[in-house]
C-alpha cells in the first residue's frame, strides 16, 4: 500500500492543486491532503476557515479516482519540529508530493521521499493571483472546480474578503 501526502493552504483550493492530485492519483493508492495553517482565516493571505477549505477538496475530488484524507494541520512554532507533527496528525505515508522549498528542505532531511509535481499554467493558477482578481472584481471563477465557487457562493467569500481589505 503506498500513500501520498501533499500540504497546501487551499486559499482557495483550484484547478493547480486539482491538477497536482489528479497526477497523484495514478501514482499512489491512497492520498493524504494535509490542510496547511489551519489555523488561519479572515486575513487577506488566508481568508477561508479549516472547515471551509475542507468542504471545497471533499466537494472537488468526489470523482477522484483514489481513497483520500483531507486533514487540518495547524502550524507548530519551530520548523524543526514540523515533520514529527504532521506525522502524529496524519495517516502514514512515503512520499511527499510540493514545491513549496521549506516543506521540501524539511522532508527531505528527515529522509522522506520527495517529488516536484508538474505545475499547471502557474501564472493564473495561484490562490495569490485568485484573491487579487476577487478583490479586483475580476472573472475568478474558471480557475477553480465548480464546486469550489458554490463554496464561495455560500460563505460569501468574495464579500468577506473585500471587507478585510476595506479595514485593513
Ligand atoms: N498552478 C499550480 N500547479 C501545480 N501545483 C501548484 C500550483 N499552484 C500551487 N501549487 C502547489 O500546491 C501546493 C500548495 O500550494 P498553495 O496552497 O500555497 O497554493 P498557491 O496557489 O501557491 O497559494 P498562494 O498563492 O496563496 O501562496 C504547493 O506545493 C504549490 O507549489
Ligand atoms: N513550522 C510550521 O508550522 C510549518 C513548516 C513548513 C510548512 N508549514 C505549512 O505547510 C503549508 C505549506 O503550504 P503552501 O505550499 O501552501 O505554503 C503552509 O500552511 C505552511 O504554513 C508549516
Amino acid at each position: 500500500m503506498s500513500r501520498g501526502f501533499y500540504v497546501g493552504r487551499f486559499q482557495p483550493y483550484h484547478n493547480g492543486h486539482q491538477s497536482v492530485l489528479e497526477q497523484m492519483a495514478c501514482r499512489v493508492d491512497e492520498i493524504v491532503i494535509g490542510i496547511g495553517s489551519a489555523q488561519i482565516s479572515h486575513t487577506l493571505a488566508n481568508p477561508f476557515t479549516a472547515g471551509e477549505r475542507v468542504l471545497m477538496l471533499i466537494r472537488s475530488l468526489s470523482s477522484l479516482k483514489c481513497p483520500f484524507y483531507v486533514i487540518p494541520l495547524e502550524d507548530v512554532q519551530r520548523n524543526a519540529l514540523w515533520v514529527a507533527h504532521v506525522r502524529a496528525m496524519t495517516p502514514p505515508f512515503d512520499t511527499v508530493y510540493s514545491a513549496n522549498p521549506l516543506v521540501v528542505q524539511l522532508f527531505t532531511e528527515a529522509g522522506v521521499d520527495v517529488r516536484s509535481p508538474n505545475m499547471h499554467e502557474r501564472l493564473t493558477h495561484s490562490g495569490t493571483a485568485i484573491r487579487q482578481r476577487m478583490l479586483d472584481g475580476k472573472a475568478w471563477e474558471h480557475l477553480v472546480p465548480p464546486a469550489v465557487v458554490d463554496v464561495i457562493q455560500e460563505i460569501h467569500g468574495v464579500e468577506r474578503l473585500q471587507q478585510i481589505a476595506g479595514s485593513d
